[in-house]
């Protein structure tokens, strides 16, 4: 699914009206059907007080549709106009017009602070005071009404985007934006709901499709793709009938020091439960005996060196080589990264310490081998790359990176950023319970065994993120967030390639947590509405 900016989703609007023959003020009576349709879904009728709060221009056109629709159907609604600016649009004022006209109801308007109304903690708050077409930070009453409502401890809905984000472009007010606790946005998704500064105000985000062109949508030169369920599928090389153990690769994990031998353990054994043929793993002297009783799989090379990987040799050309993992930053480690460096000509995925190593020795980073995938989570990128403003700037200076080395940064965390040349990838599986030890050794032996099995540098990282991901949504489905262990994300690789043709409505990005299955919930009643969602 593609990402676009405002300046696309503006042209994809007018598109849309040409090509469908309608005009924008029908395009905004669908959009405030879809808001409408999914609210009614889940309240039936229930009586919690809605206050919808409309903007001036076409975020607000749209509030002012949804209000209208839930006082004909006789919710108990009250809508205010934030009335920050005299220039209204040209929708707005017909759906302001027609608010008046169909249900004799006037909205109240919002002119300062005395205005602003009290709201329950129990109440709904529907969020229409800006959309995409936020050009500055909210100020003065604005900004102080925003506070407002966020303190409330209302549920907040919001259309289309938080009011006060901004779609593609970075945070300047933190204070300035609503903190929704559900986001429906039309359609096409904006990139400030995957990245780590701007994600948390849009939570639960839900697409509303309005029947936008699709050949447009599907033509643009994204700001970035999603990658669900559906675009894993795509990536998946099935197993040959004939095949042997030499058809799918051989891994070698280079991993391990000493009180971090299970590094190498994760890795090699993720490399194989993705399906790599053999796996070798390397490691210090006082990994052996580890690694030949957890993982009898796996062929075991020590190094000389007890506690430390000093030199790196194998009597055989790897298909892929996962290096770094738990290795430690010894000056023989790092002279030993340089030969391989230098001689190898396998493929490598780089995590860990093999980053922190190239980050500290220039020398190294010539040697980084060009088609590798790097995985750093957001300190070893920090040291990769040097600091940065925000967001944005992280991810022109990853691209940056790529291009220059020819690689492929895989920015670790939620929504996970694959980056390559000028392209982003976004990840949409996994889940917080992943933020635990290990978990970043799992991944790399994934994208190992894929390389091995013929997966090109690209496809391997996309298509093995979303794995690791979606492996890591079945562990939590049967054990939660908190007792999730970097070891239950390598058992349930099993599960995730069995689920991964079967209906992708399951694992969407979506549907989060454990809301959905109450949402559809048939017998509903206010009760639970106060149990489950308004504490
Ligand atoms: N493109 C689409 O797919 C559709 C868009 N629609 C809605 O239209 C919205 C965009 O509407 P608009 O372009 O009118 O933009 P907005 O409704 O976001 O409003 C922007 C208005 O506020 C002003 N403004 C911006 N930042 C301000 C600030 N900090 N303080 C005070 N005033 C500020 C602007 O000058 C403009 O007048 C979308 O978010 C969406 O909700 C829907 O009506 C239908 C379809
Ligand atoms: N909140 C989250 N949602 C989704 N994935 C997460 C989340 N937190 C962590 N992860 C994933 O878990 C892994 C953690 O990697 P890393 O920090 O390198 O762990 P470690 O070094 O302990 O192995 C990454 O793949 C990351 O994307
Ligand atoms: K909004």
């Amino acid at each position: 699914m593609n990402i676009l900016s405002v300046d696309q989703i503006y042209k994809a609007d007018k598109i849309t009206i040409k090509n469908q023959n309608i005009d924008s003020v029908q395009l905004m009576e669908r959009a405030g059907e879809q808001v409408f349709d999914w609210i009614e879904d889940i309240l039936m009728g229930a009586p919690i007080h809605i206050h919808v709060f409309c903007g001036i221009g076409n975020n607000g056109g749209d509030g002012l549709v949804v209000g209208r629709l839930l006082i004909e159907s006789d919710y108990n609604v009250t809508v205010y106009v934030v009335n920050f600016s005299d220039k209204r649009s040209k929708d707005f004022l017909h759906n302001y017009d027609r608010i008046k006209t169909d249900t004799k109801v006037w909205p109240t308007l919002i002119k300062s602070e005395k205005d602003f109304p009290e709201i329950g903690s129990g109440d709904i708050v529907l969020d229409s005071i800006f959309g995409i077409g936020l050009n500055r930070s909210p100020e003065g009453w604005v900004k102080k009404l925003i506070e407002h409502l966020n303190k409330s401890g209302a549920l907040i809905i919001s259309i289309d985007i938080p009011s006060g984000l901004f779609a593609n472009k970075a945070l300047e007010d933190k204070d300035a934006v609503i903190k929704a606790t559900h986001t429906l946005t039309f359609q096409i998704p904006k990139l400030a709901f995957f990245l780590p500064e701007t994600g948390p105000f849009a939570s639960m985000v839900k697409t509303l499709d309005i029947g936008l062109d699709q050949k447009f949508i599907e033509e643009a030169e994204p700001l970035a793709q999603l990658i669900s369920q559906e675009e894993a599928q795509s990536f998946y090389i099935p197993r040959k009938k004939f095949g042997y153990k030499g058809t799918y690769g051989h891994a070698l994990i280079v991993a391990g020091s000493y009180g971090k031998i299970g590094a190498a353990v994760l890795a090699s054994t993720a490399a194989f439960r993705i399906g790599a043929g053999m796996v070798t793993a390397f490691v210090p002297k006082c990994g052996y005996n580890i690694l030949q009783t957890t993982l009898p799989e796996a062929m075991v090379i020590t190094d000389k060196e007890e506690e430390f990987i000093t030199e790196i040799t194998s009597d055989f050309e790897p298909t892929a080589i996962g290096i770094g993992m738990g290795m430690g930053k010894n000056q023989a480690t790092v002279q030993a990264l340089k030969k391989l460096f230098k001689n190898s000509k396998s493929q490598f995925v780089i995590d860990a310490d093999a980053l922190n190593n190239i980050s500290e020795n220039k020398d190294l980073m010539k040697l980084l081998p060009k088609k590798s995938i790097l995985t750093p989570h957001p300190g070893e990128l920090k040291r990769l790359i040097g600091s940065w403003n925000d967001d944005y700037e992280k991810l022109e200076k990853v691209k940056k990176f790529s291009k220059k080395h020819d690689v492929v940064v895989i920015v670790k965390g939620a929504y996970t950023a694959t980056v390559y040349e000028d392209k982003i990838y976004i990840n949409t599986s996994g889940n917080p319970g992943m933020g635990t030890a290990g978990s970043g050794d799992t991944l790399s032996g994934i994208l190992t065994g894929l390389l091995c099995q013929g997966y090109d540098i690209l496809s391997a990282s996309l298509f093995g993120v979303f794995m690791h991901g979606f492996a890591g949504n079945k562990a939590a489905d049967k054990m939660g967030y908190e007792a999730l262990i970097a070891g239950d994300i390598i058992e349930n690789l099993s599960e995730a390639y069995v689920e991964l043709f079967m209906d992708p409505e399951n694992d969407n990005w979506e549907d989060d947590d454990l809301f959905d299955d109450d949402w559809d919930d048939d017998d509903w009643d206010d009760d639970e509405w106060e149990d489950d969602f308004l504490k």
